[in-house]
């Protein structure tokens, strides 16, 4: 009966798409992909990839812009036969999304293959995922950045962390499964706070040591078990900078792969009237400062990374514009501006 329910529901996903948006038809094929290991193979075979090797990002350069490319399962299989490897490698892939068209979008790591010829056959090079985000725009790096975290799932959760068994992926890698006793294991996300911190007047960003040059951020750290955002918020300024905070105003969130995959929760945040001293935890931070809008609104203004060479020094600068830390200072800058 469950069997003929979910077929009927497949069934009728097609023509129900005449009566519901395209934005809902479109999560409904891909959740039937996601759950329907023959339909996802099915679309393998007429869908698009974003390739990676070694966890690292397939790039093009076209005179002075870089882009993303997504190769299509045509192209793909020609490029693993001269790899030497058989169209089964598709199955390695996990799915990402699909177009308004209906066509899957998958990632696949090549990394098993020779990485020189890899880039010879695609006409572009694996770049580093770090620094392809500071050359992309938003929607790349967005899609970079789910694509290079469900890899990495995947390439770390081989074997049953209970029966110690290898485990085999779903078509779609939306999930993992013990070959043994059948436990399921679904991709993870470690939840993180990220806060912008404000005295009224000005705001304040730091800088880890792991940092490239002359960049601050805001706040973030890892919640910890049992914790709710209000009080990882509360308990992170206070590590790392000795400030408690007084109120926090949810402002949006971002997925981000960096050091594993996390949830990006982020928040504006107010100290505690006349606490502004700000006692630096050196473990985890090189330099915090306080900052005001204009200089806030000229970092804003630089649209990318300023070069060495151009500016003798390098300047204080701040993560790129589709970043969640971009975002809450550009909200905080522009609302001071208003004032
Ligand atoms: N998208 C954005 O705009 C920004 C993103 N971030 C990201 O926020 C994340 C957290 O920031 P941090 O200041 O490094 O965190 P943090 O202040 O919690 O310190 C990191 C330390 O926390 C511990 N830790 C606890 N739970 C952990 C877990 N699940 N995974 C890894 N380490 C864990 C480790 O000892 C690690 O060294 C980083 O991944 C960073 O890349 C940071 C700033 C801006
Ligand atoms: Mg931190």
């Amino acid at each position: 009966m469950y069997l003929l329910l979910r077929n009927l529901k497949r069934l009728a996903l097609p023509s129900s798409c005449r009566f519901i948006s395209n934005y809902v038809s479109r999560m409904r094929h891909l959740f039937d992909l996601k759950e329907n290991d023959e339909a996802c193979r099915k679309a393998l075979s007429s869908g698009s990839f974003l390739l990676f090797h070694s966890l690292s990002p397939l790039m093009q350069k076209t005179e002075n812009k870089y882009t993303v490319p997504f190769v299509t399962a045509s192209e793909l299989y020609r490029i693993l036969r001269k790899l030497g490897q058989k169209e089964k490698y598709l199955e390695e892939s996990v799915l990402l999304g699909c177009t308004d068209s209906y066509l899957a979008q998958f990632a696949l790591d090549l990394g098993i293959m020779e990485k020189a010829k890899a880039e010879s056959l695609l006409q572009g090079t694996f770049v580093d995922l770090r620094k392809a985000f500071l050359l992309l725009d938003g929607k790349n790096a967005q899609m970079l950045s789910q694509a290079q975290a469900l890899l990495r799932w995947h390439n770390t959760h081989l074997y049953c962390s209970k029966t110690g068994h290898p485990m085999q992926k779903n078509v779609s890698g939306s999930r993992r499964i013990c070959s043994s006793n059948g436990t399921i294991y679904y991709p993870q996300m470690s939840p993180v706070i990220i806060t912008l911190v404000s005295d009224g007047t000005r705001c304040l960003l730091a800088r880890q040591e792991a940092f490239p040059s002359g960049m601050y951020s805001a706040l973030a750290g890892f919640c910890d078990i049992g914790e709710t955002v209000e009080q990882a918020v509360h308990r992170e300024v206070a590590e790392e900078v000795g400030l408690e905070v007084s109120s926090s105003k949810y402002a949006a969130s971002q997925h981000w792969p960096f050091p594993n995959s996390s949830l990006m929760i982020a928040s504006h945040a107010m100290v505690q009237p006349g606490q502004i001293k700000i006692t630096l935890n050196q473990f985890e931070l090189e330099d915090a400062r306080w900052f005001g809008a204009e200089e806030l609104a000229e970092a804003l203004r630089r649209e990318r990374m300023p070069s060495k060479k151009e500016m003798g020094t390098i300047p204080f600068w701040i993560p790129p514009p589709w970043t969640i830390a971009h975002q809450l200072i550009k909200e905080w800058t522009q609302q001071k501006q208003l004032c």
